[in-house]
């Protein structure tokens, strides 16, 4: 086992030990990100150890076995690793941290509820790497962590812990900036690497290390705190955006206009991209991050708290707005039934933290709404969990459904057959529906005309 943390090997000496499998890697946490960011790094240094508590993980990928869905290339990846003995798993952290030079960090890293970034899955990693770390050794940051956390946690953590001194060893912050459902594209070179290291020696071999991982160009930071802050500004940036159209797209009745028109005619200039209107921002990232930023500086930061409060709100005003269409249908919500389309935070990902869903669901029921739900991804009991009745995509049109309300357009909802509903009224959260037959409102683009399915005469009602 070589280590390359104040290594006297050349550059090319230690590129040519990463490739043989001289230097071993542990990737700590394998879950949607975590098991493609190992599939990886077997292919590129053929000597992997993957670590995760969970023991159904870690015996499906020793089987060669892909648990994460919809990502393009990833369960061939995977298999073809474990069958050249490159990628192994196991649920003991020991094991790994023994067996290891590299040791990447992508394990959850959430939000407590009270607003603060948890902290804990990450330091029971540190924990683990630092009962096998040895001189020589590099850790490697990937999942998102509040600014200063590598300099002020990670590194002085670990030389207590371990009993090395923090000459010994080096620790790089490398941002996963992965979407699911393109990790592979994403972590091999749809975009620049970022790395930061703790120390000038951290920042090369992390240079060196991603140099054999992307095929894009490896972006060196001043330091740790940087590459950090970089990370968080990206997902800072996003949330900010989105809070712009979801306002612009709750001016929309005031404008009488189509909001999705006007933003992408505006976005025809290079100096606009204003995201897209919708029910809600969800996932363990973008509604998460800003906290790990607020959190941890002094001065006030009123744009960043009052994009998540505009962004938070988006979920009420979207089942509120079913109410006022159910109106001017001249009917009433409380009583009805309405059925939710997609509990997950986005399309083709069994991902809940944070979904708009959540928001949607618990108005509909406020406002006396008999709620069902539908997610193709998720489990009976995961949806139930919500408080909404779980409902099967093909059992939907059995049910006498008066609204519906698309929170999330999985693929599976294409095929719904909308002439088998009557007398629907629909609010469309992402803009996919298009002309159903039914009257629709799209957060953004406001209330369709074509109401071909309609037997029950409406009462007209401004618009
Ligand atoms: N999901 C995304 O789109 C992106 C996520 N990230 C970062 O990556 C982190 C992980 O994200 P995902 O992979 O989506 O999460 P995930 O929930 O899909 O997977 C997390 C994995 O970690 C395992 N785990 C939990 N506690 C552990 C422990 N103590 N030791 C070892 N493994 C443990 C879980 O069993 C699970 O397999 C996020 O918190 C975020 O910071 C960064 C970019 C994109
Ligand atoms: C710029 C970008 O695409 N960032 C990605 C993002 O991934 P994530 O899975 O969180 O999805 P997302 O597309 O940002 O969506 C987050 C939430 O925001 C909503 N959303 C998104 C874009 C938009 O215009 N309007 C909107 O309402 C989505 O519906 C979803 O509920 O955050 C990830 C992260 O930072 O962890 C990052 O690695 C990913 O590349």
């Amino acid at each position: 086992m070589i280590g390359l943390y104040n290594t006297t090997l050349s550059s090319t000496e230690q590129q040519q030990a990463l490739r043989r499998g001289d230097v071993p890697v542990a990737v700590y946490g394998l879950g949607k990100m975590g098991l493609p960011l190992a599939a990886v790094y077997a292919k590129a240094t053929g000597n992997v150890t993957g670590m995760d508590i969970d023991e159904d993980v870690v015996r499906q990928l020793n089987a060669g076995e892909c648990h994460v869905g919809k990502e393009p290339g990833l369960p061939e990846l995977v298999a073809e690793q474990v069958e050249r003995g490159a990628l192994r798993a196991t649920a003991d952290g020991s094991e790994a941290a023994d067996s290891a030079a590299v040791h990447v960090i992508i394990v959850p890293t959430p939000l407590s509820d009270d607003k603060e970034p948890d902290l804990a899955i990450f330091q029971s990693v540190l924990d683990t790497i630092a009962t096998g770390i040895a001189p020589g050794d590099m850790v490697i940051v990937e999942c998102t962590v509040p600014p200063g956390t590598s300099r002020d946690l990670v590194a002085p953590y670990i030389e207590a812990a371990s009993g090395l001194s923090h000459e010994e060893f080096g620790v790089a912050f490398c941002p996963e900036r992965t979407a699911s459902g393109r990790a592979l594209e994403d972590i091999t070179g749809a975009y620049p690497k970022i790395v930061g290291g703790v120390d000038d020696e951290s920042t090369r071999v992390a240079a060196l290390i991603y140099g054999e991982i992307t095929s894009n160009e490896i972006i060196e930071m001043s330091d740790s705190t940087t590459a950090e802050s970089v990370k968080l500004f990206e997902g800072l940036y996003r949330d900010v955006n989105i809070a712009l159209a979801n306002e612009l797209g709750r001016i929309r009745d005031d404008l009488g206009i189509d909001v999705r028109e006007a933003i992408d005619a505006a976005n025809t200039q290079p100096f606009c991209n204003i995201h897209e209107p919708g029910p809600g921002v969800g996932g363990h990232c973008i509604p998460w991050y800003p906290y790990f930023v607020t959190s941890r500086v002094e001065t006030e930061t009123p744009l960043i708290l009052t994009a998540r409060e505009v962004n938070d709100g988006m979920p009420t005003f979207t089942a509120q707005k079913l109410g006022d269409e159910l109106g001017r249908a001249g009917r009433d919500i409380e009583g009805a039934t309405v059925a939710v389309l997609g509990v997950t935070y986005r399309p083709g990902v069994a991902e809940i933290r944070a979904t708009p869903a959540a928001g949607v669901i618990e108005t509909l029921s406020e406002l006396g709404a008999n709620v069902l739900a539908v997610d193709p991804l998720l489990d009976d009991d995961v949806v139930a969990s919500f408080g909404a009745t779980p409902v099967a995509l093909d059992e939907l049109a059995t049910y006498d459904v008066d609204g519906m309300v698309l929170v999330t357009p999985h693929e599976e909802f294409d095929d719904i057959d909308w002439a088998a509903f009557d007398d629907l009224v629909v609010v469309d959260g992402r803009g996919t529906l298009g002309d159903i037959g039914h009257r629709v409102y799209t957060i953004g683009s406001g209330p369709t005309e074509t109401v071909s399915h309609q037997t029950v005469a409406p009462d007209g009602g401004d618009r």
